[in-house]
């Protein structure tokens, strides 16, 4: 089991080298992310875009890319279409957006012939190695599905499942977040964070313990759970799954962690019929690479 970042990247070197297909690759950060990933022998490359553009980059930025594959398409969506494509057809194990916009991009892994569509709603996992919590957190979904259905919340339990147990941990427990920890009418957060905890407690979401409404703090400070007398509940600071209400409310958590703390994330998209590579333009090089290395070990997973 990964119980931190270094843990689930030192996984990767024993698994035969993955390749990622690049959607527009001509950005500096991508092409140094993909650089570094490819020394580290966590994957090779396809880079997919404009190839002037991605050769002056390259060498703007003082970036070798000559070992890499270099697949030239001018336009950004076609590129998109082209790199994703790649993967559809099982030429490369994990698709990765460049300098395209996330809702282009993410048009293109919902693209009905070329796309990684599976069948299952598709959903985003940050995941966290924080100083001062002893496990991974997996925050979900801050990237992908605005304002999710309780439907929808089930299958990002289910897909956070699947990037859980290829991270080794069994059993992982959920917590449906809100800004309290009971329910109230007038909060429908609250209310479908107890819906999902009873179809946990009646078998319909199985392989993990659910436990909602719950605050951030109940979620992932057991000081605050003791503090609070919440010796009830089945998560007291303990949990593993942090499941947001909606998509702004994970986006800003996730901002504000990764800015402010001292912390190791990498993100991929999940339910795809692969691995999908999703940072912000903001996130540095390492939140890259280690993306790469959480792709690799779930393209292997998944296998
Ligand atoms: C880690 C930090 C990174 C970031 O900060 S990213 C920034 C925040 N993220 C975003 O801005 C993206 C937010 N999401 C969106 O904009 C949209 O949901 C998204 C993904 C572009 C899809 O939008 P549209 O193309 O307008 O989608 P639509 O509702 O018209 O549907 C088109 C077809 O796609 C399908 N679809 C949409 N979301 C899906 C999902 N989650 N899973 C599976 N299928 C999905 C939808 O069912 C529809 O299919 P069909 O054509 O009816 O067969």
């Amino acid at each position: 089991m990964s119980k931190t970042f270094d843990e689930l990247i030192s996984k990767v070197t024993e698994i035969p080298m993955k390749k990622v297909s690049v959607a527009v690759a001509q950005d500096s950060a991508v092409l140094e992310a993909v650089r570094a990933a490819k020394d580290r022998k966590i994957a090779d490359a396809i880079l997919v875009g404009d190839e002037v553009k991605i050769k002056d980059v390259a060498k703007a930025s003082g970036i070798n890319i000559d070992d890499f594959e270099l697949v030239h398409v001018a336009d950004d969506i076609e590129a998109s279409l082209t790199a994703v494509k790649l993967v559809h057809d099982g030429s490369a194990d994990m698709y990765m957006k460049g300098l395209i916009d996330t809702k282009n991009f993410l048009k293109s892994v919902l693209d009905k012939e070329v796309g990684l569509r599976t069948g299952k709603a598709l959903s985003h996992v940050c995941v966290f190695d924080v100083e001062g919590i002893d496990h991974l957190l997996f925050l979900t979904d801050v990237a992908f599905i605005p304002y999710p259905t309780l439907d929808d919340k089930v299958s990002i339990i289910n897909n956070t499942l699947e990037i859980t147990k290829a991270c080794g941990i069994e059993c992982p427990k959920v917590a449906p977040l809100a800004a309290v920890e009971v329910v109230n009418p007038k909060m429908p957060a609250t209310v479908e964070a107890a819906e999902l905890t009873q179809m946990n407690k009646d078998g319909k979401i199985t392989g993990c313990i659910v436990d909602g409404p719950l605050s951030l703090d109940l979620a992932i400070d057991a000081e605050a759970a003791k503090h609070k007398g919440a010796t009830d509940r089945q998560i007291q600071g303990d949990a593993d799954i942090l499941l947001f209400p909606d998509i702004h409310a994970g986006n800003l958590v996730y901002k504000a962690m990764v800015h402010t703390a001292n912390l190791k994330n990498g993100n991929i998209l999940t339910g795809t019929k692969a691995p999908v590579i999703l940072t912000s333009r903001s996130d540095s090089m390492e939140v890259k690479v280690n993306s790469l290395a959480l792709g690799a070990v779930v393209a292997e997973f998944l296998k």
